[in-house]
């Protein structure tokens, strides 16, 4: 089978994905489809968002369903390799070495993703800089502060380029200044890639995402853009459900699907 993986598919088919933890359905029959662009992740706490991440960055296995992405299908041993070559994660709890310093960890990174090895300096040096670190590149992990640990965290998960890019909760511990050059970084990555962001932040999804779902209780309760949640929220009655439309949006969303209504945005399927 030829490894190499397509730049211009549709990056992630979802077809009827359920995920079960012991007895807690986790996800529930879930379509979706995602292409490139920045894809924000919006839920309550328990939603699905991390069990969604975790299969689609292949460290977790689907109960039942099938998982596309980047054009195969991932339970395919050699395709599911060829893609996590493409592949960049930030999951919710980062591991790291503290004894390492930025650049070794990083190039680590790189070298379990299998950039050739002529080509990693630069990569890891250019990561680095992208999040703002260049001068700590040689400060030991263990030394930065909560943010800039984050900030390494998407460092090795961009320093492979990825074609699809998955980041769960990327800006919880981010000062605000650092929170605004990312939702730019993210916007820059979003031209090429297809990035999905995990947020509880209706700010990263305004300033940054191009679309928009909404999980609640393992399903699907709202797609759309940022736009048409905002509009969403402009309805009569939803005043009292939050400080901004999108907040606002994001409860009529919760409220229509938990009385079993139906929320249209408009469906992805590039
Ligand atoms: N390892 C596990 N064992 C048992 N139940 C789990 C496990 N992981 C997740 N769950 C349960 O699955 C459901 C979905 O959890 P998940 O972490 O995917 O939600 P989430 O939307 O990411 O939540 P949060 O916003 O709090 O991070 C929850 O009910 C959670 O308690």
């Amino acid at each position: 089978m030829n490894s190499a993986v397509p730049v211009h598919s549709v990056s992630v088919h979802i077809h009827g994905l359920t995920v079960r933890h012991r007895r807690t359905t986790a996800l529930d029959a879930v379509d979706l489809a995602f292409g490139p662009g920045v894809h924000g992740l919006l839920g309550p706490n328990g939603a699905g968002k991390t069990s969604l991440i975790r299969v689609l960055a292949t460290v977790a296995a689907p109960t039942s369903g099938r998982v596309e992405l980047l054009g195969g299908d991932v339970s395919a041993p050699a395709h599911r390799t060829a893609v996590r070559r493409r592949l960049g994660y930030l999951p919710q709890d980062f591991g790291y070495y503290p004894g390492f310093t930025v650049r070794e960890f990083v190039a680590y990174m790189a070298w379990l993703k299998e950039i050739p090895r002529a080509d990693a300096p630069a990569a890891v040096e250019r990561a680095v800089a992208r999040v703002g670190l260049a001068d700590r590149i040689d400060a030991k992990v263990r030394t930065l502060s909560g943010g800039m640990v984050r900030r390494v965290g998407i460092a090795q998960a961009i320093v492979n380029d990825p074609r699809l890019l998955l980041l769960d909760e990327p800006t919880a511990g981010l000062d605000p200044e650092q929170r605004v050059d990312f939702r730019a970084l993210l916007r820059e990555l979003g031209r090429d890639a297809t990035v999905i962001v995990s947020t509880h932040l209706v700010e990263d999804v305004a300033a940054a995402c191009t679309e928009v779902t909404l999980i609640a209780a393992g399903r699907v309760a709202y797609r759309g853009t940022p736009q048409t949640l905002a509009g969403l929220g402009a309805e009569a009655g939803a005043a009292d459900f939050g400080d901004n439309p999108i907040e606002r949006g994001y409860a009529v969303a919760l409220r229509r699907q938990r009385s079993g209504a139906e929320t249209t945005g408009w469906t992805v399927t590039r």
